[in-house]
């Protein structure tokens, strides 16, 4: 049980050594001294530092060395004993190959484990059977390792007597039938240096809070970094600052669970805040590979003490427990399940012009500069802080003993069941999510709508997703898919195995996103995953960074400004030419190595498509520098993003959902016809003039003065619209905020003459040739559009427009001024009768005034 120690205690174990294989060691002073503070500290803190081990400095220094020493080499080299499942899991792991908790670790690693012989375990042993694997480089490297387990195995078994003793058992609890047959592991861990920003440490999780899965663990670790946490029972993180020669020992599962929880699996993590290179050789002792593992008869009885009846700890199979911690710590296995939100608060990179390489130099750094600890960055602008994890073991099992069953409890304070019932929640979450049905959001264009426009809706030049997938007038694009993968992954230096694995996760969520049957069989689908994803991520990224900062020449045929460009564009933004957003996301993730912030990929999507946008105003600033964690979460593809910055800031929402009601839901083209057109407004004494401002669709309406802000059309545009109207239509979580916009705009728009009109306002601009062609575009728009005419963000303002213009008031208006003109003013001599009247009439007044005066003038 922890408790909020502040530090961890030293102990000489040297005395114990001495007397070790004397039955009678207990009666020895010195013994019982040791024995005592082991007592302690496997109590407090579950972790201590040992000296006076016998292992002599210079052979901890060598192994640390040579460790370092192999993972200097190039990953080409490293990777001749990648850790494979037919491995048996043994061998090199790379950087974030290793999952805790959800979340890639910022370490690499060898593991190895003692052998086992083939069959001896049956099916459970079978996963971890085979050699190790060791390097041929550097020279020696095995045969020293071997050396030093046998060192440390020694050490451990003679610590662990002590450990029977501190129980009140035999010297020799740990052995026989539990341990007597001891299993090993070995974790050779380098941990890269800090990055900084802004003179801070960036706090990379080297590794994230864990228990070890044993009995005892021996870490020997770098005598000058200070990086190894401890959890105390207040949840404070305290360091084991390294003490050199010394070994940090802690306990492990197995030997909590054997000590019935007197003695607490402490949880620790590892962050590296030295810009250095961090090597730590961690040699695990372990139980039996098939020991049922269950609380000791002394542990059983005697503790915890202060509680009525007996109480047990939930037993294990030690061999159970550690293939499932592999298989769950291997990410090219079992992939992580999507990790908790991490709380991201991110400036700088991605973000703002002029720092968008940061974070892949970032990445390129976290792997070259390994063991380079010179090059630290001090330009970083990245700032990070990571949901702190407080997960914590808890159990709370029924067993059987004797006839009664008894509740056990083995974390009897208040926090830390809080913790677990914390931790079953993420949990529940992260299943939830794995598990979780995509949601419907990738539909076919409706017959209804797409009629014969095939150019408006089906992609010319590249596929995304499954609908188009290798259809002809698209083949010619798929060559460079595979050179954006091949970029990538050199980029990366990374084989494709994670991408693959990932994406298989995902298909079935991916497959629900999708309407209809999907033809491709699950490989083919992943493939599709994989290969579309990467190409779109590297478009979203080419346009924010600059293409030759990911590597591509100037003259690229695709992968530049010019070239092809222009119509991937469009091809990208078709409803029936997508990807999951979540799909992009993984993808740009596994790139980063690490979480990157909600709407990051939206972001870069949102600049992507920013040319499409149709209004004449260039994108403010605040549609990318928004908190990305903050709006974009919910986005479901590329279209829906572009379609929701077209409407930014957000409309205020009118209804829960859509309103379905027969009158007022028509596809009918005249009953759509909600106001006159311009030129009819205008006979009316309607007048137009431009609404200065981003958000096109702000339409006013105020004293006859009809506001609409200026709307760019080029040859994009119909598509751009036809595509956002049908997802309108399709996506019954979508409101109809675009469908209303363009449907007013139609009703203004009947002929070539109103866009003249409205052109010579300045609010439409285009490129289209010729006005009857932009007047042709709006007729044909909206053709077959379901729509409610009561539910439109416009409903007001479409109110009083129909009645101004029913009450014919400006028409009044205008009518007695035309017809006053036309009858009084037809020719120049009504003007000038009409001045000569007035001025008549001026004379008169004025002559009856004075007349008046002098009538009444007082005489002086
Ligand atoms: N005991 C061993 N092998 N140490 C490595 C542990 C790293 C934590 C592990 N990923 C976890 O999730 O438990
Ligand atoms: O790197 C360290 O100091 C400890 C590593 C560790 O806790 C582990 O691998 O289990
Ligand atoms: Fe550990």
């Amino acid at each position: 049980m922890a408790t909020d120690f502040r530090s961890l205690p030293v102990i000489d174990i040297s005395p114990l050594l001495a007397k070790c294989d004397d039955p009678d060691m207990a009666d020895d002073a010195g013994v019982a001294d040791v024995v005592r503070q082991l007592d302690k500290a496997c109590r407090d803190a579950g972790f201590f530092y040992v000296i006076g081990h016998g292992i002599s400095e210079s052979l901890m220094n060598k192994v640390r060395e040579i460790t370092r020493e192999f993972f200097k080499l190039s990953y080409e080299e490293k990777l001749k004993i990648k850790m494979t499942p037919a491995a048996g899991y043994r061998g090199y792991q790379r950087i974030g190959e290793n999952v805790t908790k959800g979340i890639p670790d910022i370490h690499e690693a060898i593991d190895c484990y003692r052998e086992i012989k083939q069959g001896k375990y049956g099916d459970i042993g079978k996963v971890m059977e085979g050699p190790n694997q060791w390097p041929e480089n550097p020279q020696e490297f095995k045969e020293l390792m071997e050396e030093y387990i046998k060192l440390c195995t020694d050490l451990s078994r003679k610590i662990l007597r002590g450990i029977s003793l501190a129980l009140t058992g035999s010297p020799y609890e740990f052995e026989g039938k539990m341990a007597g047959d001891p299993f090993w592991v070995m974790r050779l861990i380098g941990y890269p240096g800090a990055l900084f920003a802004n003179g801070q440490p960036e706090n990379d999780i080297g590794c994230g809070a864990h228990t070890d899965y044993g009995l005892l663990t021996l870490v020997n670790q770098d005598d000058d970094k200070t990086a190894l946490q401890v959890r105390n029972l207040g949840g404070d993180w305290i360091s084991a600052v390294p003490i050199p020669g010394s070994f940090v020992c802690n306990i492990g599962d197995m030997l909590k669970i054997l000590s019935n929880g007197v003695y607490e699996s402490t949880l620790h993590r590892v962050i590296n805040n030295s810009p250095q290179y961090r090597v730590c050789v961690a040699f695990f002792y372990e139980t039996n590979f098939d020991a049922v593992v269950e609380p000791l008869d002394i542990c059983k009885q005697k503790y915890p003490a202060g509680r009525g009846g007996s109480q047990v700890f939930k037993r294990a199979v030690y061999g159970e427990h550690l293939v499932s911690k592999v298989q769950t710590n291997f990410a090219i296995t079992v992939p992580p399940p999507p990790p908790p939100p991490p709380i991201f608060q991110l400036t700088g990179y991605h973000v703002r012009k002029g720092r968008s390489h940061d974070k892949d130099s970032y990445l390129r750094k976290l792997e070259n500069q390994n063991h380079d600890s010179e090059s630290v960055d001090h330009d970083q602008k990245i700032t990070r802080s990571y949901q702190d994890q407080n997960l914590h073991n808890h159990e709370h099992t029924r067993s059987k003993s004797g006839t009664n069953e008894v509740i056990v409890e083995c974390e009897t304070t208040r926090e830390n069941w809080v913790i677990s019932i914390r931790e079953k929640l993420e949990q529940a979450n992260r299943d939830d999510d794995r598990t979780s049905r995509g949601k419907l959001c990738i539909y076919k264009v409706p017959h209804y709508l797409h009629g014969n426009d095939n150019k408006s809706y089906f992609p010319q030049t590249v596929s995304i997703g499954p609908y188009h997938h290798e259809e002809k007038q698209t083949l010619s694009m798929e060559c460079h898919k595979w050179r954006a993968v091949n970029k990538v992954l050199k980029r990366l230096d990374q084989g494709i195995d994670v991408f693959i694995d990932a994406m298989t996760e995902l298909e079935e969520k991916a497959r629900a996103c999708y309407e209809g049957p999907i033809s491709l069989t699950s490989n083919q689908f992943t493939e599709m995953l994989v290969l579309d994803g990467i190409f779109v991520l590297e478009f979203l990224r080419g346009v924010s960074e600059g293409f030759s900062k990911l590597g591509y020449e100037r003259n690229d045929p695709v992968f530049a400004i010019r070239g092809s460009m222009h119509s991937i564009q469009r091809d990208m933004i078709m409803m029936e030419n997508q990807l999951p957003l979540f799909v992009l996301n993984r993808l740009l993730e596994l790139q980063a190595r690490k979480f990157i912030p909600t709407g990051l990929v939206a972001q870069l999507a949102v600049r992507f498509f920013n040319p499409l946008m149709p209004t004449a105003e260039t994108l403010d600033a605040r549609h990318v520098s928004v908190n990305p964690s903050a709006d974009h979460l919910g986005d479901l593809h590329c279209l829906d993003v572009f379609r929701r910055s077209l409407l930014f800031p957000k409309l205020e929402p009118r209804s829960l959902g859509k309103t379905w009601s027969w009158r007022s839901r028509v596809a009918d083209k005249r009953l759509q016809q909600m106001i006159p057109n311009v030129t009819e407004l205008r006979d009316a004494g309607f007048q137009f003039r431009i609404r200065k401002t981003d958000r096109f669709w702000d339409i006013k309406f105020n004293n006859g003065y009809l506001e609409i802000p200026s709307l760019l059309i080029h040859d994009g545009t119909k598509s751009l619209f036809l595509n956002l109207i049908a997802f309108e239509q399709c996506h019954i979580d979508s409101s109809n905020d675009i469908t209303s916009y363009i449907i007013f705009m139609d009703n203004l728009i009947d002929s070539p003459e109103d866009i003249s009109y409205l052109h010579h306002c300045g609010i439409i601009e285009h490129s289209l040739g010729s006005n009857s062609k932009v007047s042709d575009m709006f007729n044909q728009l909206c053709q077959e559009v379901v729509f409610n005419t009561k539910d439109t963000y416009l409903s007001q303002l479409l109110i009083e427009v129909r009645e101004c213009y029913n009450q014919n008031y400006f028409r009044k208006w205008n009518a007695w001024k035309s017809a006053l003109r036309h009858k009084y003013f037809d020719s120049p001599w009504a003007y000038f009768s009409f001045f000569a009247a007035v001025i008549l009439l001026m004379l008169t007044l004025s002559q009856s005034y004075f007349a008046a005066y002098d009538y009444f003038k007082p005489t002086s």
